[in-house]
């Protein structure tokens, strides 16, 4: 597949390099033109309030919006997620609203800044830093791995979304459930992380 990255701000390059380990092709995408013939996006991990400026500066609300309408898979993670939620707190920040979560940024307080764990099943490693927590998630959402209980990767439909950064570990899973081939509603078929997949209202 022919993958973009939001290249404005923040850890794009690495999540680049696993793209093409994984067999794709990476673009880097800093204009509306970069968005032409993707069949996947990744918004990365930053500083989300820094990359809200800078989408705004290169006028690119309008690409990602069809982007996410033409059902075309996005990865959004830690910043890339507070981007794309619903609703977003701590401090509260406009988000595009393309997957019904409720965000709280930098939400594990300064003491624990950055940490490395496992998902609560299924063996997922996850980095954090500075990240978000997802405080309520609408029930379209599938929680496809928890931490500590708290949902860390969500999707809904199209759009996959982890708390975490999954380009600094040397695991695909994350990846590979981003964009297997079809992206539509339902999976058949799809095992999900851990056992209890089904999204509850927080
Ligand atoms: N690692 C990250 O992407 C951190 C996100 C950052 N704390 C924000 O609010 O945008």
């Amino acid at each position: 597949m022919r993958i973009g990255i939001l290249a404005l701000q923040g850890a794009f390059e690495k999540h680049a390099e696993v793209a093409r380990s994984l067999g794709h092709e990476a673009v880097l995408v800093r204009s509306k033109a970069d968005f032409e013939d993707l069949d996947g996006l990744i918004l990365p991990g930053g500083e989300s309030t820094v990359q809200l400026k800078l989408i705004d500066r290169f006028d690119l609300e309008w690409s990602l919006t069809r982007f996410a309408a033409a059902g075309k898979p996005i990865l959004a993670t830690c910043a890339g997620l507070i981007l794309v939620a619903r609703t977003v707190t701590q401090p509260e920040q406009r988000s595009f609203g393309f997957i019904d979560v409720h965000v709280a940024r930098n939400a594990w307080g300064r003491q624990i800044d950055s940490f490395e764990a496992k998902a609560d099943e299924g063996n997922l490693p996850l980095v954090f830093i500075r990240a978000p927590r997802i405080l309520e998630v609408g029930e379209d959402v599938e929680v496809l791995a928890r931490f500590r209980g708290e949902p860390v990767l969500v999707r809904q439909g199209n759009v996959t979304c982890a708390t975490f950064h999954p380009e600094l570990t040397n695991d695909p899973h994350v990846y590979r459930l981003a964009f297997r081939r079809s992206s539509a509603k339902g999976l058949p078929g799809f095992a999900p992380l851990g056992a209890g997949a089904s999204a509850p209202h927080a």
